[in-house]
């Protein structure tokens, strides 16, 4: 477990995570059926104590299941869930205790400010007087909602109610955090600033296991990710180790000088008509363009090599454009954009 101590905004410390007797997240061959549907199938996997672990699939696949399953808001058809070592099934309260879930959708209500919800919750997590004030108070330095406190939360912003939504998640210091799509709505700033906090969090030693279908962001903040189609696990390992199991084709225009005697376009295309990793060459009034395959990871390098190549072989390149895959184009590869 780390030690490292949680900061707020402020650079004040927050509490530190208590000690565990397990890896922090562990689905060990969870299932779970609706009726026919086999709606979690065969699930494990284990995140590590300061991991974001980002868990990515299309609608339907699973994941938000699994999250409620692992929160103990359900129970596994098969197999069993853990918590800093506890069971899901055999110990649902330790497991609350330790945990903390953001669903995907924030309830309101009326007539509350934002103190009244944190303490609401604080109250519902058992934390009791001074305990219960310092909790609330550290909450809302980290999430930088002190200047709000006395606002209904109502009259919030997207980005302050999904603020909000983290400090109630964080109230009771637990140390695994589990966010269902928190960063669904959001404008660009209030997502940075919701990767900051969650940075922030793992950097404190929690273990955090995030969906989301914006996975360009989950790229930048995820240690290792797991991509889960139709209830099953169909890849596991850092978004590299991913997009290098993914040969892409990437697709490239290149412009060429025109000299006066030949067609410099029309050499071009032959020359790379003949390449062996070349495919699909056209001549178009904007240039020639084709395909080339590469490891999604050694895009750059086999891109560059190709160029230089066409420049040794006297072709005079004035441009050379290309368009590789994303890890969206990683994740619809692999999901091959089946749903349930
Ligand atoms: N209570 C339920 N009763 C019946 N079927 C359910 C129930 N909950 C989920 N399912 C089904 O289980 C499958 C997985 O759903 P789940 O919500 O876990 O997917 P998801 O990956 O979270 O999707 P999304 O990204 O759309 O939230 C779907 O086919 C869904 O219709």
């Amino acid at each position: 477990m780390s030690t490292t101590v949680l900061t707020a905004a402020s650079g004040r410390p927050l509490r530190v995570p208590k000690a565990s007797s397990g890896p922090p997240i562990e689905l060990r061959r969870v299932h779970r059926w609706f009726g026919d549907t086999h709606a979690v199938n065969d699930v494990s996997f284990i995140v590590e104590p300061g991991e974001v672990f980002g868990y990515i699939g299309p609608n339907g696949a699973g994941k938000t299941t699994s999250m409620r399953i692992l929160s103990t808001l359900d129970e596994p058809s098969a197999g069993d869930a853990f918590v800093d070592g506890f069971s899901v099934i055999d110990d649902p309260d330790r497991v609350r205790s330790r945990l903390g879930f953001m669903p995907d959708y924030f309830g309101t209500y009326q007539n509350v400010n934002v103190w009244e919800y944190l303490d609401f919750f604080a109250r519902a997590y058992g934390l009791r007087g001074d305990e219960r004030r310092r909790a609330i108070a550290e909450t809302m330095d980290f999430t930088g909602l002190d200047v709000l406190a006395r606002k209904p939360i109502d009259g919030l912003s997207k980005g302050m109610k999904q603020r909000l939504c983290l400090g109630r998640t964080m109230i009771h210091d637990p140390s695994v955090m589990v966010l269902d799509e928190p960063a669904a709505g959001l404008d660009p700033r209030a997502r940075i600033e919701l990767r900051e906090m969650i940075s922030r969090l793992a950097e404190a030693g929690k273990a955090i296991l995030i969906s989301s279908h914006i996975l360009t962001e989950l790229a930048e903040i995820c240690d290792r990710v797991a991509i889960i189609e139709h209830g099953q696990l169909v890849a596991v390992g850092t978004v590299d180790e991913i997009s290098r199991c993914v040969e892409e084709e990437i697709n490239v225009r290149v412009r060429v000088v025109e000299r006066e005697s030949t067609s410099g376009q029309e050499a071009a295309a032959t020359w790379l008509a003949k390449h062996e990793h070349v495919d699909r060459v056209a001549s178009t009034k904007d240039g020639v363009t084709f395909t080339v395959m590469a490891e999604a990871t050694h895009r750059d390098e086999s891109l560059a090599r190709l160029l230089a190549e066409m420049v040794g072989a006297g072709i005079a390149v004035v441009e050379f454009t290309s368009r590789g895959k994303s890890l969206e184009d990683v994740f619809l590869h692999v999901t091959k954009g089946r749903v349930q």
